[in-house]
C-alpha cells in the first residue's frame, strides 16, 4: 500500500467496481492521513490491479485487527456484509457500507445495535450513488417535516430505458452494458426488477419519514418486461418512462411507499435525468420542493460517497435518526392510482377491482389499457401481471386520456 503519514488504518472489504473506485479516491487525497490494511476479497484466482500482499481472504484478519477501528464494507455479498457490519458494530466499531439490500433487510435491527454498543453505520453511497441525499435528509431535515420524496435511485434500469429510446438498443443489449460499465448488482434482476430501487425507498423512509418498513411490503414493479412500443406509446404525449421511487405522506400522517415504471412529462426534471444519473424531488413544507440529480452508479462517483461519509466518520458524524423516534407516521396503502398495462398476445387482465378501465390499443402483438386500482390491490395481483409479462406503469389521469386519443389517431392514420 502507499505510504502516507498516516493516523487512522481503514479496513475495506472488497475490491470491485466500488472498493476499487474509494481505492482511487483515496490515493488523490494526500492528506487525508489514512492507511489502507490488507483488502479483503473472495477470489484468490482473479487478476487484481494490486500485488498480492494488498489482499486478504480472511474478514476476520480486519474484523479483529485491534488496530483498525474504521471499516468500508463493499462487497456484493448481502449475508456476508450483514456478518461483517454486525460484528464490527457489536465491537463499537465504525463502519461504512454501500449494501442497500443488506441494509434494507436489517435496519431496525442495524439502529438498536448502534444504539446499545455505541458503534457508528454509515451508508451514503446506498442511496443515489454520489447524490447525498441520506445526509440531507437525515441532518438538514431533521426537523422539518418532509411531504413528498420520490426520484430515480436505480442507474442500471435508468441506462436502459435511456439508452433503448436515444439510441434503439434492445432491452438485452442495453442491460449487457449496464454490466459492462459496473452500474448493475452481482444479480442484475435486483436492478430491472425494482428490488434495489425498494431497498433505497426503505431506506429513504426511515429517513425522511422515520418509518421503518420492510422491502417486502412496497409495491414493485420493474422495467424487465418494457417494450420499445411502450416507449413510443410515452412518446406519442410526450413523455418517458422512468422507474420511479415515491414516498408521500398525506395530512393524516399515512405514508404510502411504491416503485413503478412511470410515464413522466417532459415539464419534470426527472424526464431530462439520463442514463446512470439518478435524481431525487425532496419536498418539504416550509422549503418547498427541491431537486438533486448526479451519477447514481459507477466506480468513481460511489467511491466518492463511500470517501465522504469515512471522512464524515472520522470527524465524529453518526446518524440520529430523529424522525423514528416520533413514530408518529404509519404506512397506508390504500391510495388508488392510475396505471397503463400492456397485455402481450394471448395474455388477458387478471381479475381485479379494475375501475375506469379503458382499451386504448390493440395491434396482433398486444392489448393495452389504462386504469384505476388501489395499491393494496394491485400488489394482490402482482404475481399474476408478472407471470403473464404484463407490462404496467403509472400514468396521471390527464396522460390517460390524452394517451388512449393520442394512439387512436396513430391508428387512423395506419389505417387511412
Ligand atoms: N456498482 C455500483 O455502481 C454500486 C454498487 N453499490 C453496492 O456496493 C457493493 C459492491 O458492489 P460492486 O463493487 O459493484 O460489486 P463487484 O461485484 O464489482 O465487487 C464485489 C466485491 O465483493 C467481494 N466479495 C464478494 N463476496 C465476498 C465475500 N464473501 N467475502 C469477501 N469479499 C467478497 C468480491 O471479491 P472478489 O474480487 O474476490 O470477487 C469483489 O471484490 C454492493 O453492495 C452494491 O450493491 C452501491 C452503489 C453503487
Ligand atoms: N446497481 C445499482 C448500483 C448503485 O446503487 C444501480 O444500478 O443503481
Amino acid at each position: 500500500m502507499k505510504n502516507k503519514p498516516s493516523n487512522i488504518r481503514l479496513g475495506i472489504f472488497g475490491f470491485g467496481c466500488v472498493g476499487q473506485g474509494l481505492y482511487d479516491v483515496l490515493q488523490t487525497i494526500e492528506q487525508a492521513g489514512i492507511e489502507v490494511a490488507p483488502i479483503c476479497v473472495k477470489d484468490k484466482e482473479k487478476p487484481r490491479s494490486l500485488p498480492a500482499s494488498a489482499f486478504t481472504y480472511n474478514p476476520q484478519d480486519l474484523l479483529q485487527d485491534e488496530s483498525i477501528t474504521l471499516f468500508a464494507e463493499l462487497i456484493s455479498d448481502a449475508d456476508e456484509a450483514y456478518s461483517i457490519v454486525k460484528q464490527a458494530l457489536v465491537a463499537g466499531k465504525t463502519i461504512v457500507s454501500a449494501n442497500k439490500k443488506m441494509l434494507a433487510t436489517h435496519l431496525p435491527e442495524l439502529i438498536k445495535l448502534q444504539q446499545n454498543y455505541n458503534g457508528t453505520l454509515l451508508y451514503e453511497a446506498a442511496v443515489g450513488g454520489s447524490i447525498p441525499i441520506i445526509r440531507t435528509l437525515e441532518s438538514y431535515y431533521s426537523s422539518e417535516t418532509l411531504q413528498r420524496v420520490s426520484g430515480i435511485l436505480n442507474g442500471s434500469s435508468n441506462y436502459i430505458l435511456s439508452k433503448m429510446e436515444s439510441e434503439g438498443l434492445s432491452y438485452s443489449l442495453a442491460l449487457q452494458q449496464a454490466q459492462k460499465l459496473g452500474f448493475a448488482e452481482a444479480d442484475p434482476t435486483l436492478d430491472v426488477g425494482g428490488f434495489d430501487t425498494v431497498n433505497k425507498l426503505s431506506l429513504i423512509a426511515a429517513h425522511a419519514f422515520g418509518v421503518t418498513v420492510k422491502p417486502e411490503l412496497i409495491l414493485r414493479f420493474g422495467i424487465d418486461v418494457v417494450g420499445e412500443e411502450d416507449l413510443e406509446a410515452a412518446a406519442t404525449i410526450e413523455a418517458r418512462i422512468r422507474l420511479v421511487a415515491f414516498a408521500e405522506v398525506n395530512p393524516f400522517n399515512e405514508l404510502n411507499l411504491h416503485v413503478l415504471p412511470t410515464f413522466v412529462p417532459a415539464q419534470r426534471e426527472l424526464y431530462h435525468v439520463v442514463n446512470e444519473t439518478n435524481g431525487v424531488t425532496i419536498d418539504p413544507v416550509f422549503a418547498g420542493e427541491q431537486f438533486i440529480k448526479g451519477r447514481g452508479a459507477g466506480s468513481h462517483p460511489t467511491g466518492s460517497a463511500v470517501w465522504a461519509d469515512v471522512s464524515a466518520a472520522i470527524s465524529g458524524y453518526r446518524y440520529a435518526y430523529r424522525k423514528t423516534k416520533i413514530k408518529t407516521i404509519v404506512l397506508n396503502q390504500d391510495k388508488k392510482i392510475t396505471i397503463y398495462l400492456r397485455c402481450p398476445g394471448g395474455a388477458s387482465l387478471p381479475e381485479a377491482a379494475w375501475e375506469n378501465l379503458v382499451k386504448i390499443q390493440e395491434t396482433g402483438e398486444a392489448t393495452s389499457f389504462t386504469a384505476d386500482i388501489s395499491v393494496k390491490e394491485l400488489q394482490s395481483i402482482q404475481t399474476d401481471l408478472a407471470a403473464n409479462h404484463i407490462f404496467i406503469a403509472q400514468i396521471a389521469a390527464e396522460q390517460a386520456v390524452n394517451i388512449a386519443l393520442k394512439l387512436k389517431q396513430k391508428a387512423e392514420v395506419a389505417y387511412s
